[in-house]
């Protein structure tokens, strides 16, 4: 008998503004920031194994099989639920690594989520996440499945209903290190905190933009290029670039003329994941 399958898509995210509230303690960044998904990204297969092995079987380029972040969100939901099931996983990777539009962290929700499921543990969304914040930042928004305005490092969310534009991203070819920029010097660590909700207009800045931006022509390039036809913006430590259009037309028009000489996509931003409807679909 062939063990099932499951494929299930892994959305990129976009941070829609980020301020830098202060440095805590332990050198991480209180942020707030707002958080949308896009109706693009990786699709990621598994297989059930009843030997107990995790396996990846799509290769990376520079990520070790034990350090992505698919393989690790599969052994620690293995190791704390106590399950003695395995998984076969591959990967269809079309988003960009360390572009800021979340990728990785994304991947760990898929996997999180996938194996609750197939796995049968029924673990809840609470205790899935709280497993998710122990991988990375953004795990836990993903977790949930809705757009989410975002306090602390990232894990205290509040639901939110921004607009679903088409956006045009672009992918500048190099990768930002998030580590990097939070550790220069000349970052703004001092925004004051918003209080009130809905995020008022206007506050759509992102604090990590001057450091990049000054670090990485690259990155200059794309947002002055974008820039020419609406709001350019940095999502979270970049590298990507995006800008938001009222149609799928505006957006591709404005992309076919950019891709000429950038890498880029158009997609549609959205308020509920991709994958949360796909699982809602199989229940
Ligand atoms: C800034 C955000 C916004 O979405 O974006 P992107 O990584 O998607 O660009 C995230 O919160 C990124 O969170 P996370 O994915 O956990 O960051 P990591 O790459 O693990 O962080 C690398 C390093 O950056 C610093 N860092 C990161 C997040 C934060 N709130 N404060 C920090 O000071 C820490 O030194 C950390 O060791
Ligand atoms: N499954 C994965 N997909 C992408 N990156 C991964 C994965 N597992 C580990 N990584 C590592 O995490 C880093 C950050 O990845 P990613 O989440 O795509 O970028 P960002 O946080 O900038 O949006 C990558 O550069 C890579 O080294």
């Amino acid at each position: 008998m062939t063990a099932p399958r499951l494929t299930l898509p892994s959305p990129a995210k976009l941070n829609l503004m980020l301020h830098i509230l202060g440095r805590r303690e332990d050198g991480y960044h209180e942020l707030q920031t707002l958080f949308q998904f896009l109706d693009y990204g990786d699709e990621i297969t598994f297989a059930v194994r009843d030997d107990g092995v995790i396996r990846l079987h799509t290769e990376f380029d520079g990520v070790p099989h034990d350090s992505n972040l698919i393989v690790r969100a599969a052994k620690k939901l293995q190791e704390q639920s106590g399950c003695s099931l395995g998984i076969d996983i591959w990967i269809d990777k079309i988003l960009p690594m360390g572009g800021g539009i979340g990728g990785g962290s994304s991947n760990a929700a898929t996997t999180l989520l996938g194996l609750n499921h197939l796995w049968q543990l029924g673990w809840d969304e609470d205790r899935l996440a709280a497993l998710g914040l122990t991988l990375g930042a953004d795990v836990p928004v993903f977790v949930r499945g809705h757009a989410a305005f975002a306090e602390g490092v990232g894990e205290k969310l509040t639901p939110v209903e921004p607009d679903e534009p088409w956006y045009v991203v672009l992918v500048p070819q190099v990768a930002v290190s998030t580590a990097e920029i939070f550790s220069d010097p000349l970052l703004t660590r001092n925004t004051p905190p918003i209080k009130v909700r809905p995020v008022p207009e206007g506050n759509s800045r992102n604090d990590c933009l001057p450091v990049v931006s000054r670090r990485y022509p690259e990155v200059r390039n794309a947002l002055n290029l974008l820039g020419n036809f609406t709001e350019a913006k940095l999502t979270g430590t970049g590298s990507c670039v995006f800008g938001g259009f009222p149609s799928k037309a505006e957006a591709d028009k404005v992309s076919a003329l950019l891709t000429e000489t950038l890498t880029g996509f158009v997609a549609k931003g959205s308020n509920v994941s991709m994958l949360h409807r796909k699982l809602q679909s199989l229940l």
